[in-house]
Parts: C-alpha cells; structure tokens; sequence
C-alpha cells in the first residue's frame, strides 16, 4: 500500500479516539435504538460492530461521525466533547475521520480518480506527490484500470472500493466502516481487511460495522456486538 505522507494519522494526545457515555437515541417510529451504550475505542484501537439487520450499527457510526445527536449521554472525539458540537464545528472533526457510507456517497460527475483525490483537495492544495499517492490507492483497491470512470459505470463491488480509497486517502485518526466489505468476494474482502488493518499499524482507530461475523473473527479485532439497544464485548 502508499506510503503514508507527511500528514500524521492521529495527531491528537488523548488516550481515546472515541467515548460514548450512557448514550441513548431512537427515531420517532423507532424509539430505544441504542440504550444507555458505553463505549471507549483507545486510540490505536481495531474493532468491528456486529448484530443483527435493524440492531441499530449504522445508527450508533451515524451518532459517530457527526450526523446525529444523541438523545442523552454524552459522546467525545479526539478528546474533545462533541455531544452539542456547533454546526460550524462539524467540519474540522470530520476532516479528521475516514467513513465509508453503506451507499457510498460517491460524487457522480466526478472520475473514479478525482472521488478519491477529494480529501486531499480539501485539505488544501495539491502537494507534491499526491497524484501518485491517489494512483497507488486505487491499484491497491483494484481499480488501477477504471481511474477515469465515473461511478455510474462502476458495480457495486467497485463503487464500494471506491468509498474505501477515498476514505483513507487521507490518512485520517479514526476510519468507520458501514459493511466496507459487503458487495465484494471473500478475496476482495480480506484484502481490503489488510488495507484497513495496515492503516491501523500505522495509528488509526478503526471501526467496522459488518454483516461478516467470519470476517470479524479472521481479522482477530475486538467484536462488539449490538443486541436489542445494548452494546457488549464479544468474549476473546
Ligand atoms: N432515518 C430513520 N428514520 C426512522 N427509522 C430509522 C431511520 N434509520 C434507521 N431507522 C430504523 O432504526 C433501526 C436501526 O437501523 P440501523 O440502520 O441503525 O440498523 P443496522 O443495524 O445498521 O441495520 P442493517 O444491518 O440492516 O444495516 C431500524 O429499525 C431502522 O428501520
């Protein structure tokens, strides 16, 4: 895989990329989704969140990653208490995360290769190198071939790989995967568990929700599993 660039992973001192506090959040026609969840992700970390289709996974990234609010208990980020986070704020923290959308999110009038590049635009400029680093990214996601397409033409299995590269082009602190691996083969999925395993050695706190307990088990990470609102560890 690249080379990491100059930009360090995690840059921030506190021991805890993550911290859910008695977080509790439900949906008007779905009330008690996550009950008084608790849940520390020490920086550094690797684990994957299962449990069953509707347990509430992708609610509990979407409260992670800025897009919803808790209903009570407190969440903070790199340290900082981000429970009633200003708006205006969001941005600067999600800049520090790599998610990767169960549907993607791709930019469609966007290139297979500009998709992937857009972190490292937004963060400013075009140093010297990054082209090449965009380039070795899709290689390594096996799509070396299809950098000038655009993602209406690309499957399923490569849209996903698409969302992969372009969430960790940046080397961001903490990656959350939503079923990062859920429209490629199992070949396809180990490799893309060793991309996410790697940026992990390199410091990055990593959270992936999967469908794949097989996966899960493979990877040797830590399991947390969501059952009827309460989050538990998985025994080792
Ligand atoms: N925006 C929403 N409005 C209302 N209810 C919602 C909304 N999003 C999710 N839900 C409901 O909340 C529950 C949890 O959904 P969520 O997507 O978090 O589960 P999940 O564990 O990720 O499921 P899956 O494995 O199928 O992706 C489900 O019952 C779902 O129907």
């Amino acid at each position: 895989m690249p080379s990491p660039p100059a930009s360090a992973a995690e840059t921030a001192s506190a021991p805890e990329t993550v911290r859910l506090s008695g977080v509790g959040f439900g949906y008007a026609d779905a009330p008690g989704i996550l009950r008084d969840v608790n849940l520390i992700l020490p920086r550094g970390s690797f684990h994957f969140l299962t449990g069953p289709s509707g347990a509430g996974k992708s609610s509990l990234l979407r409260l992670l990653t800025l897009g919803a609010r808790p209903q009570t208990g407190r969440i903070s980020l790199f340290g900082s208490d981000v429970t009633d986070i200003a708006r205006r704020d969001i941005p600067a923290f999600r800049r520090r995360m790599g998610v990767v959308f169960q549907d993607f999110r791709l930019l469609d009038h966007l290139s297979a290769f500009d998709n992937a590049a857009l972190p490292l635009r937004l963060a400013g400029g075009r140093e010297v190198g990054q082209d090449a680093d965009v380039e070795e990214m899709l290689k390594w996601v096996g799509l070396g071939r299809r950098m000038d397409a655009r993602p209406p033409a690309l499957s399923g299995g490569e849209k996903q790989r698409l969302a992969i590269a372009r969430a960790v082009i940046n080397r961001p602190g903490l990656i959350v995967a939503d079923e990062p691996t859920g429209s490629v083969d199992a070949a396809m999925a180990d490799r893309l568990l060793r991309l996410f395993q790697s940026l992990n050695r390199l410091g990055a706190t990593v959270l992936i929700a999967s469908h794949d307990q097989a996966l899960a088990e493979r990877s040797g990470a830590r399991v947390l599993h969501l059952h009827k609102g309460g989050l538990y560890e998985a025994a080792a």
